[in-house]
C-alpha cells in the first residue's frame, strides 16, 4: 500500500535540509571536475545518457535523494499508476499515457475494456487510415491524393504533435519517409488560421481536428474557420476532416468527419503525444512505421523510470535533484535548452507538460501545502538562447538551474568546414564551454566581468535525434514531472487553474460585465 504523505512530513526530507551544501565551482574545476563528467552519467534508453556533473550535488546528497525517493515511495506510486489506481484524484480518473506505448505492468481494464488493447487499436486504425492516404486509397472529390495535413487544436492537443513534427521534420526528409507537410492551427486569434489556410492548397489538405473534449472554444472556433474556407473553395468539408477525440466526446458521433479516432480520459491532453492526438499527425506525415519507432523509444524510457535504484532511473534522479534545487536551495525557474533547432518547440511543450502538471498549491486532497512546488519552465534552443537571455543566467540575480539537451550528430547530414571545425562541432563546443562556465565562472578584478560560477545544469546527450530518441526523451520528462508530482503530493494530472479565465471571457463574451473586467472590455472594444 502506497501513502500519500505532503513532503514536509518526510523525515528523508529534513535529512536532506541537513545535508552540507556543495560548492559547484569548486568540485568542477579542474581533475576533480574531470572525473564528475566521467562517472555522474546514467544510461537512458536509446544510448542516450543523462550527465548530472554540472549539479550542486555529491554522493552525501544523492544518498540524502535515495533516502527521499524511497520514503516517498516513488517507485510504488508509479506502479500504481501504471496498474490502473485512480491517480488524478480531481477528476477521479487512472492516468494510463504509459499503456499507448506498453506495458509496463497487470492488464488494466477499466469500463469493460483493456485500455493497452485499445489504445493499440486505435493506433491501428490510424495506421490503416494513413496507409490509405499515402496510397491514394482515401482522396480528396477529384480523386486526388491529399499533399497536407493541417492539425486543428490547442494547449495539448497542440504543443506536443506540433513539436514532436518539427522534430523530425528533417530527419524523415532525409531517410525519404517524409510522407506530408503538417502544418497547425491552435490560436483563436483569426490571424493563425486566415495564415496557415493561406499558404496551403485547400483541396489537397486534410484537417485533423483534435480534442479530447470536444468543447474547446478556440477548436471548435477554428474548426468552423476552416469550414468556411472549405465551402468558400467549393468543397465538402466532411470529406476533408478527420476527428481525434474521447468517445464521451460530442465530437465522437459525428458523421461531419472521414474517420474519428479515439483517445480517452485517462490521458491527459498535456500526455497525448503517444496517443492518438500524436499518432494521426505524425502518422500521416511520416508514416506509421516512423511513429512505431517514436513509441517503441518512449517505451524502452519508461522501463528505466521503473528502477528502484536512484542512480539506474534518468526520470527519478532527474527530479529528485529538481525537488532539491526547488525546495532546498530555493531555486524558481528551471530553462530548457536543446542545442538542436528541430527540437525549437520542445520546450514550449515542456512548458505545458510541466506548468500545468505541477504548478499546484494543494496536495492531491486538496489541502494547502507548505512547500514550493513547480518550478517555472522556459527554454529556446541553443544558440540562440546565448545571444538572448544567457546574460541573466550567468550574472543575474537569480540562479536558474538549465536542462541542456545536445547530440553528437545532425540529422540532415549537410555541413560546412569554415576556421577549421564545422557547424555541428561548434554547435557541441557551445553547450561545452556553457556549462563549464555556468559551474565554474570566471574570476576578474573587474565586477561587471565577473562570473561566480555555481550555476547548476544537466545534459542529456544522444547520437542523433531519431524517433527514438525522441521518444525516450519525451518519455524521460513525462516521467520526471510525474516523480515531482509524487514527492509534493501533488495531483499532476488535472488542470482546474484554467478554468476561472475561460469562465469569465464567456461573460465578456456574453456582455456580463461590471468592475474591472467591463472596464477591461471596453479598453478592447469588446
Ligand atoms: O483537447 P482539448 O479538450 O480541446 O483541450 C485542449 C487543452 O485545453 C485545456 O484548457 C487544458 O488546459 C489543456 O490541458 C488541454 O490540453
Amino acid at each position: 500500500m502506497v501513502e500519500w504523505k505532503n513532503l514536509d512530513t518526510l523525515k528523508a526530507y529534513q535529512e536532506l535540509k541537513d545535508t552540507e551544501r556543495v560548492n559547484l565551482a569548486e568540485v568542477m574545476s579542474g581533475e576533480n571536475g574531470a572525473e564528475r563528467v566521467k562517472t555522474y552519467s546514467v544510461p537512458m534508453a536509446e544510448g542516450m545518457v543523462y550527465n548530472y556533473a554540472a549539479k550542486a550535488v555529491d554522493g552525501k546528497v544523492l544518498e540524502a535523494l535515495a533516502k527521499l525517493a524511497k520514503e516517498a515511495q516513488l517507485t510504488e506510486k508509479f506502479a500504481a499508476l501504471y496498474n490502473g489506481e485512480v491517480i488524478n484524484t480531481g477528476e477521479k480518473r487512472l492516468v494510463l499515457h504509459q499503456l499507448t506505448r506498453g506495458q509496463l505492468g497487470d492488464a488494466v481494464v477499466a469500463d469493460g475494456v483493456d485500455k493497452r488493447a485499445f489504445y493499440v487499436e486505435q493506433q491501428k486504425k490510424v495506421t490503416e487510415f494513413a496507409n490509405k492516404v499515402h496510397a491514394g486509397e482515401i482522396t480528396n472529390a477529384a480523386g486526388e491524393k491529399f499533399t497536407t495535413v493541417v492539425q486543428i487544436g490547442i494547449g495539448g492537443s497542440d504543443l506536443g504533435p506540433r513539436a514532436m513534427y518539427l522534430a523530425l521534420e528533417n530527419w524523415a526528409k532525409k531517410h525519404d519517409t517524409f510522407k506530408m507537410e503538417a502544418k497547425f492551427i491552435s490560436n483563436v486569434d483569426p490571424d493563425d488560421a486566415a495564415a496557415v489556410l493561406a499558404s496551403i492548397d485547400v483541396a489537397h489538405s486534410l484537417f485533423v481536428l483534435v480534442s479530447k473534449s470536444g468543447t474547446t472554444l478556440e477548436t471548435l472556433t477554428n474548426e468552423s474557420f476552416v469550414k468556411d474556407a472549405l465551402a468558400k473553395a467549393g468543397l465538402d468539408a466532411s470529406k476533408h476532416m478527420v476527428a481525434v477525440t474521447s468517445e464521451t466526446s460530442p465530437l465522437a458521433k459525428s458523421d461531419a468527419y472521414l474517420a474519428a479516432f479515439f483517445m480517452d480520459d485517462y490521458i491527459g491532453g498535456r500526455y497525448s503525444s503517444t496517443s492518438a492526438v500524436g499518432g494521426a499527425v505524425l502518422s500521416l506525415a511520416f508514416g506509421p512505421e516512423v511513429f512505431d519507432r517514436f513509441l517503441a523509444g518512449a517505451a524502452a524510457e519508461d522501463v528505466l523510470a521503473k528502477k528502484e535504484n536512484l542512480l539506474e532511473n534518468p526520470a527519478m534522479l532527474d527530479a529528485l535533484i529538481g525537488v532539491y534545487e526547488r525546495n532546498v536551495l530555493g531555486m524558481g525557474c528551471t530553462a530548457v535548452l536543446p542545442y538542436s533547432q528541430a527540437l525549437s518547440r520542445f520546450p514550449a511543450h515542456l512548458q505545458q507538460a510541466d506548468m500545468e502538471s505541477n504548478g499546484k498549491s494543494v496536495n492531491r486532497f486538496g489541502e494547502p501545502v507548505n512547500y514550493v512546488t513547480g518550478p517555472v519552465i522556459f527554454g529556446e534552443p541553443g544558440t540562440n538562447g546565448q545571444h538572448s537571455f544567457y546574460q541573466l543566467l550567468h550574472q543575474g540575480t537569480d540562479i536558474v538551474p538549465l536542462q541542456f539537451i545536445g547530440f553528437k550528430n545532425n540529422q540532415c547530414g549537410v555541413d560546412v568546414d569554415i576556421q577549421d571545425s564545422t557547424s555541428q562541432q561548434k554547435l557541441c563546443a557551445n553547450v561545452v564551454a556553457q556549462m563549464v562556465a555556468f559551474a565554474c565562472g570566471k574570476e576578474d578584478e573587474n565586477r561587471n566581468k565577473y562570473f561566480a560560477g555555481g550555476r547548476p545544469s544537466s545534459i542529456i546527450v544522444g547520437d542523433q535525434l531519431t524517433p527514438e530518441t525522441l521518444g525516450a526523451l519525451l518519455s524521460h520528462f513525462e516521467n520526471k514531472i510525474m516523480f515531482q508530482g509524487f514527492v509534493w503530493n501533488l495531483n499532476s494530472f488535472d488542470q482546474e487553474g484554467v478554468q476561472l479565465g475561460k469562465v469569465l471571457a464567456k461573460r465578456v463574451l456574453a456582455h456580463d460585465t461590471d468592475g474591472a473586467l467591463k472596464a477591461y472590455s471596453e479598453l478592447l472594444n469588446i
